[in-house]
């Protein structure tokens, strides 16, 4: 398999087309194996055939229409087209269930499928973020379906994905790898197969120890960010203004305090600490206690509103409100556990009227006009970068109150005219 690896000899099936899955298919593909994406999506698979990309990311329809053209990559929702591939590297969605459990049924109807179509010899590659022990367990569920062995018929690997959406097809070559092998030559053989585009550094390990380092790095980024969240909420008390005393605490050489904000959103980290802590018998609380402080954020961008209404003795009930982005985070079509929809969620029954307006987002307002006209106050819920230049005198003259509270850190000077608060924003 190691020179065939080499001579891109081999054939790759990625399993799950979505925002890993197809960066990751389209970069094999450009790398030179053929490769086949199935996607149980029948819509995204015509629509990827015809070389266009059903999520935002920068050069995604170029890179991907590059690969269709040359042959090295085609779609399918047809599971016999992924029959006897040698290498599967599964990139399904991994949520949570309602009770905030992992919701594992995508990972595992994907297992069975590639166990399906597997053949002696093939490489099973898991690049879902999962929680510790879930590469050994499927590994296990592969021999069951199978009765072939691991690392001795067949490769298995935890191979994280870490990624930042914006910067996919970069952070793709430069960023290093971690690779949990089943057994080293697992290891050994992902990290030939990797070698082909990466240019970061690659470390290889066991799985459960490379499924614990990636939702450790996302666990840690979300308790930083309650962190922030936490002193921005002080910063309200003391009456000032958090982000310039994070520009200077930052300025000490050991510290780097992250930016708080209306809400924590995304695929990734509001579910993760939960499958770190998923399968541990017991816990210290502080990763809860920090997801809780994050989740209830877009509970003070109300409590701003509510009192910017008071200050106007404007009667909640007959305010019109525009929430100015849906996805979770600047330049993005993702809305998934975006805080903009708790955060509706938690006024629209006090106020008389919810709009919003998101320029990646189908569905809201068509024009920023039109969204903002005769409104009461607007609510910068995303860090698009478009909202960053808005003339807010002009938009000003639309509304009816101007009411302006910034969920994002977006606005440096408050405008003229506005009554305006912004989280962590204590100065006023
Ligand atoms: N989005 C990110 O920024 C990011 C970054 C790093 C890691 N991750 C991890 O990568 C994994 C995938 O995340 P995503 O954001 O790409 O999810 P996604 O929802 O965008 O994509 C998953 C795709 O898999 C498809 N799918 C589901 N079950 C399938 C099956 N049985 N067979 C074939 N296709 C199936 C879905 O239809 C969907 O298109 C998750 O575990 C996530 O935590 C995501
Ligand atoms: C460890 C790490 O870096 N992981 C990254 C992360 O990427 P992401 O796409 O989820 O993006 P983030 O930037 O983390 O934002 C998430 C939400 O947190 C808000 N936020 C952010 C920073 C801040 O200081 N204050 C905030 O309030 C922001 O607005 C948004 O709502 O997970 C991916 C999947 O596993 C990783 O692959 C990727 O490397």
């Amino acid at each position: 398999m190691r020179e065939r690896i080499q001579n891109r000899n081999v054939e790759i099936a990625v399993i799950g087309l979505g925002y890993i899955g197809l960066p990751t298919a389209i970069m094999f593909a450009n790398s030179g194996f053929n490769v086949t994406g199935y996607e149980i999506r029948e819509e995204v698979v015509k629509k990827l055939n015809s070389g266009t990309a059903h999520i935002v990311e920068p050069e995604i329809n170029k890179l991907l229409q590059e690969a269709i053209k040359s042959g090295k990559l085609r779609a399918t929702s047809n599971p016999e087209d992924i029959k006897n591939k040698d290498v599967y590297i599964i990139c399904v969605q991994t949520p949570l269930r309602e009770d905030k459990t992992p919701n594992l049924e995508y990972l595992e109807s994907a297992v069975k499928t590639v166990a399906r179509a597997m053949k002696k010899g093939s490489m099973v590659i898991i690049e879902s973020t999962v929680p510790p022990l879930t590469t050994v367990r499927m590994a296990r569920l592969i021999e069951t379906l199978t009765g072939l062995k691991a690392g001795e018929d067949f490769y298995m690997v935890h191979a994280p994905e870490r990624v930042m959406p914006g910067r996919i097809f970069k952070e793709l070559v430069y960023n290093s790898r971690i690779l949990g092998g089943i057994t080293r030559e697992s290891a050994d053989l992902a990290e030939i197969l990797y070698r082909t585009f990466v240019k970061g550094q690659i470390f290889k390990t066991d799985p459960t120890t490379s499924e614990m380092v990636k939702l450790m790095e996302n666990t840690f980024r979300d308790v930083n960010i309650a962190l922030a969240n936490e002193f921005a909420f002080l910063a309200h008390q003391y009456g000032i203004n958090i982000f310039e005393a994070i520009e200077l605490a930052n300025t000490h050489p050991r510290v780097k305090i992250h930016i708080p904000g209306i809400g924590v959103g995304g695929h990734c980290l509001p579910k993760d600490p939960y499958l770190l802590l998923s399968s541990a018998k017991e816990d210290f609380g502080l990763i809860k206690k920090a997801r809780e402080i994050n989740e209830d954020m877009p509970l003070m961008a109300k409590d701003l509103l509510f009192e910017a209404f008071k200050m106007i003795n404007l009667p909640p009930e007959e305010a019109v409100v525009t929430v100015l982005g849906l996805a979770y985070k600047g330049n993005s079509d993702d809305t998934r556990n975006s805080p903009a929809y708790v955060f509706i969620e938690a006024i629209q029954d006090d106020v008389k009227e919810v709009r919003s307006y998101d320029p990646y987002v189908s569905g809201t307002h068509e024009t920023l006009e039109e969204a903002v006209k005769d409104s009461d106050a607007i609510v910068i819920a995303t860090d698009h970068s478009q909202f960053k230049k808005l003339n807010w005198e002009e938009l000003g003259k639309l509304m009816r109150n101007k009411i302006l509270i910034d969920g994002r850190h977006v606005i440096d000077k408050p405008p003229k005219g506005f009554i305006f608060k912004g989280i962590g924003r204590g100065e006023y």
